[in-house]
């Protein structure tokens, strides 16, 4: 009897060649490198220059994420991956009220190009690649970046990293969104045209299904929802009047990594092969690498167990393998202990060094693309391109992602998909190792790392010291200007670049253009 995956898509116990009857590998598959970019998108892949190991870190003050980095660093990641706290995310400085409890939490504090600086401090910007998980601040982020950058004598032009910046997904699964999606999208057009212009190696969006996996969203939701947002985008910016090819090359996206390989391998396959056929068929894309979905892949956090935590070393180990064997461009591998608190060291070095242990121990990495032509990888691959295909169909016909969103259609789908696993889970159908099966009696104690709550007060201190030292007048003027951008059509990451170095923190640029876009509240049918 068939199994279900993880899609509802049936698993047969043996695949032959009827399975790829009338598949054509020229069509399908084409060759690496090559349209439509089914076995990855760089030719040699993996035997040219492996993904980068790239862990997602950050907590407390500027000063301990500096430390952690650069202990990262030390130990071989090959690209940073900023973390944020929730004030920060929300354009909220350390010292307002609503961020009382939060500051340095799940990620670092940064009120103003003091921390950034900070931050980064012995860290070479023209030798690392930096991704910053920041959405509707991105530009903000982006910019403080930029000057950190112009104080070390590092031209804008040297400067490699990604900025998540993908509001779409924050209404559906994320929940960081500050603005309503009309300005929010005119604020990520003006990031694209401002990159383009400025910073033009940096990748201006992450697009990600990440955050709806966790949620609950199954393979084919995960990447139909995800490439449907980036088709949003993409009009946009071709509304904005932008050339496809100006601005498609450096989108990027990001996808988690479950413990079920193969439906896994099947579904970056396939999102690789949707997305050139968009960008060729529907936007008329000449540039290749506008045809290129380069993604990052993080490991399954919601599949972690705060029970016997050491097993989630073996599960990140085995989503990891799943997200080479899709041919991710950059890795993020979860620390064992991140379903009970933040990493410790070490932990955080054992996630990394499982890695390593992908890239130099195995053979995965000796040819491209190992599970092409394998039966059941093959026909995985087109069973879960059609499903995706599907939903994109439904947010086609509510009127693209937008529309679909304030219909709540994704976070509806999302759910009911949530509850299955649920249910199962509940049921024992689904076995969850040390949670519903294989338990212990008694968990053994383990000492997790805590946030330090003086953090707030500290943060608060040297805001304080910034307002009195400041040139106020400056700040003011710069946030005029900003507000005059805002308010008309002009780009605003200029004005609020001169607000950032003018020392304007980030709660005070968000709240300037909170007065002219509005806040978002989502409708009723979430
Ligand atoms: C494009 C990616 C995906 C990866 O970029 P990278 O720089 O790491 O890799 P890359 O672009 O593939 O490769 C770097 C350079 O090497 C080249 N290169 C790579 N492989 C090659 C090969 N085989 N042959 C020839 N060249 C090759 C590329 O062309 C590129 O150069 P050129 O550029 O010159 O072509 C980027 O967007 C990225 O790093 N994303 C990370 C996102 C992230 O960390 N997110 C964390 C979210 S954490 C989160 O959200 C979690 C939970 C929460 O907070 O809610």
């Amino acid at each position: 009897m068939a199994r279900e995956s993880e899609s509802g898509l049936p698993i047969e116990p043996v695949y032959g060649p009827e399975a790829l009857q009338g598949w054509d590998p020229a069509e399908k598959l084409g060759e690496p490198g090559k349209y439509p970019f089914t076995r990855g998108v760089y030719p040699t892949m993996y035997t040219g220059r492996p993904w980068t190991m790239r862990q997602y870190a950050g907590f407390g003050t500027a000063t301990e994420s500096n430390a952690r980095y650069k202990q990262l660093i030390a130990n071989g990641t090959m690209g940073l991956s900023v973390a944020f706290d929730l004030p920060t995310q929300m354009g909220h400085d350390s010292d307002a009220p609503i961020a009382h409890g939060e500051v340095g939490k799940v990620g670092v504090a940064i009120d103003s190009i003091d921390d950034m600086r900070v931050l980064f401090g012995g860290i070479p910007l023209d030798k690392v690649s930096t991704s910053m998980t920041i959405n509707a601040p991105a530009a903000l982020l982006l910019l403080l970046y930029q000057l950190v950058a112009e104080e070390q004598g590092v031209s804008a032009d040297k400067l490699t990293g990604t900025i998540q910046n993908d509001v779409l997904k924050e209404y559906i699964a994320r929940g960081t969104y500050i603005f309503p999606p009309k300005p929010s999208l005119r604020l990520i057009a003006d990031i694209f045209k401002y990159c383009k212009a400025e910073i033009p190696k940096w990748n201006t969006i992450s697009i990600s299904g990440y955050h709806m996996a966790e949620a609950g969203a199954s393979p084919a939701q995960e990447i139909a929802f995800t490439l449907a947002d980036g088709i949003e985008y993409v009009r946009t910016a071709v509304a904005a009047g932008m050339d496809v090819d100006d601005f498609a090359p450096r989108l990027s996206f990001f996808f988690v990594a479950r413990t079920t390989i193969l439906e896994e391998v099947a579904k970056f396959r396939a999102a690789r092969r949707i997305w050139a056929r968009v960008m060729k068929e529907e936007f008329g894309a000449k540039n290749p690498k506008s045809l290129m979905l380069r993604f990052h892949t993080q490991t399954a956090g919601v599949q972690l167990t705060a029970q016997q935590p050491e097993v989630n070393l073996v599960r990140v180990a085995v989503q990891g393998l799943a997200a080479v064997l899709g041919g991710t461009q950059s890795l993020h591998t979860n620390s064992f202990d991140e379903a009970i608190a933040l990493p410790t060291d070490k932990s955080a070095r054992l996630a990394l060094r499982t890695q390593q242990v992908l890239a130099y121990e195995t053979d995965v990495t000796a040819t491209v693309d190992p599970f092409a032509g394998s039966y059941v990888i093959e026909k995985m691959t087109d069973d879960v391109e059609a499903a995706a295909v599907e939903l994109m169909g439904k947010v086609e016909e509510l009127g693209g992602a937008v529309n679909a969103i304030e219909r709540g259609f994704q976070k509806s789908e999302i759910e009911r998909s949530a509850y299955r696993i649920a249910q199962e889970t509940d049921s024992g159908e689904r076995v969850v190792v040390g949670v519903n099966r294989f338990q212990l009696d008694e968990e053994e104690p383990y000492e997790p790392l805590r946030v330090d709550p003086a953090i707030e007060a500290q943060q608060a201190e040297r805001l304080a010291k910034l307002r009195a030292e400041r040139d106020q007048q400056a700040v003011d003027s710069a946030l005029a200007a900003l507000r005059k951008a805002a308010e008309g059509e002009d780009n605003v990451l200029y004005p609020m670049k001169e607000a950032l170095r003018a020392r304007a923190t980030v709660g005070e640029v968000c709240n300037a253009l909170r007065e002219v876009w509005g806040t978002y509240v989502p409708s009723d049918a979430f």
